[in-house]
């Protein structure tokens, strides 16, 4: 999916601090419109901060955002957070406990006459399907409910963008996927352009178009969700979006030399530079010993989808972690082949924290 259009908001060398701490850092960015935009990052990445900048609740130190190309933010220009038609979801959802539902949602429309907030108010529970939980108060409604009148809360002044921070962690597994499959049915079907603040990178992966991956107060990489999977930029982009076996080796010649075998690699690198290839647990099989290169199974973990393995290959330090979908019929101890597939292994130039990325001496793998 092309994330190319014209971009809705833009925002162009935002920075903040907190006292001596910088928070976010030159953070250039084009959210587009009417799509779902990502914003992902561990805890104290800053993902929270910059929406509260977007939303206007709180001001950069440094940088411009631009709306539909109209400057709201910039060094001679604050447009007020009630002037931006910004709609805002809180993760607690914010719910008002002494006001019915139709009054919740009612009161953003405050502006409004009575007659036209009531149409308002029925015409956008109806389309959240809640008009049946109108009279009911918060208290009384389920999580998933709860989840539903504060969507339709934020939709009913019709902002041109919704901002969303970690709008489904309060739910549990179960209810937290059928919420964000609808929540995502109704925002593409009315043509929301969203931004959604996550920590969670299956959940990034699963809604959003444009993935921008937060780290330390800046963009680490930002993508479609399949760009940022199949081409992670760095070692810290590969291992956040999903598990990695780290194995250090040798360029050379557009390749990287390693204990397990040798990969292509277009990397700018000098012939005999240490590279780190990142393994996705998928790109590894195995099967009856003889047949590819030697190893042993360590450990195995059933977990009812997959079967996790641990397995030793000679000279590695770490064993190697894979996941199976098909029963392996190997016991713990046995001697057994792995293959490898190439297209789930990512090359860079070598980050210096090893093989179990915590900062040992990456040649101990390899020597
Ligand atoms: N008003 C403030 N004063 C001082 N420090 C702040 C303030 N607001 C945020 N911070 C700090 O800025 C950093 C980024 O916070 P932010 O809430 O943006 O992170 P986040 O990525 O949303 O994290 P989380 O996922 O845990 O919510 C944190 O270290 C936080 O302690």
């Amino acid at each position: 999916m092309s994330v190319s259009q014209p971009a809705f908001l833009d925002l162009e060398g935002v920075s903040r601090r907190f006292g001596d701490r910088v928070v976010l850092s030159d953070v250039t960015l084009a959210i587009p419109p009417g799509r779902i935009t990502c914003l992902l990052g561990e805890s104290g990445c800053g993902k929270s901060t910059l929406l509260r900048i977007i939303s206007g609740v709180d001001r950069p130190d440094g940088g411009r955002i631009r709306m539909s190309g109209t400057e709201i933010v910039g060094p001679d220009r604050f447009v007020q957070p009630e002037s931006r038609r910004i709609g805002f979801m809180f993760q607690d959802y914010a719910l008002f406990p002494h006001l019915s539902v139709a009054e919740n949602l009612a009161f953003g429309l405050r502006h409004l006459p009575k007659a036209a907030q009531r149409d308002r108010v029925a015409e956008v529970a109806g389309r959240i399907g809640i008009a049946h939980l109108i009279d009911r108060y918060p208290h009384s409604l389920s999580g998933g409910e709860q989840q539903r009148v504060a969507l339709a809360r934020a939709l009913a002044p019709q902002p041109a963008i919704l901002l969303m921070d970690e709008p489904f962690s309060n739910l549990d597994q179960g209810l937290r996927e059928r919420v964000r499959r609808e929540t995502l049915s109704t925002l593409r079907r009315i043509g929301t352009t969203a931004i959604i603040v996550t920590h969670d990178p299956q959940e990034a992966l699963a809604v959003g178009d444009l993935i921008v991956l937060m780290r330390g107060g800046r963009i680490e990489q930002m993508g479609t969700p399949f760009e940022i999977y199949d081409r992670p930029a760095s070692p810290y982009a590969a291992e956040f979006m999903g598990p990695c076996n780290r194995l250090t080796g040798i360029f050379s010649r557009g390749r990287i030399e390693t204990p397990i075998g040798t990969f292509p690699a277009d990397l700018d690198l000098p012939d005999g530079a240490l590279a780190l290839a990142c393994i996705r647990p998928q790109a590894l099989s195995i099967g009856p010993d003889g047949h590819g290169i030697s190893a042993r199974v360590m450990a195995k973990t059933f977990m009812g989808e997959s079967e996790q393995i641990d397995i030793m290959v000679h000279p590695l330090a770490e064993t190697l972690r894979m996941h199976s979908h098909v029963r392996i019929p190997m016991a713990v101890g046995e001697k057994v082949s792995l293959q490898l597939n190439g297209a789930e292994i990512h090359v860079f130039a070598d980050d210096g924290l090893g093989a179990n990325g915590r900062g040992t001496n990456p040649r101990e793998t390899i020597d």
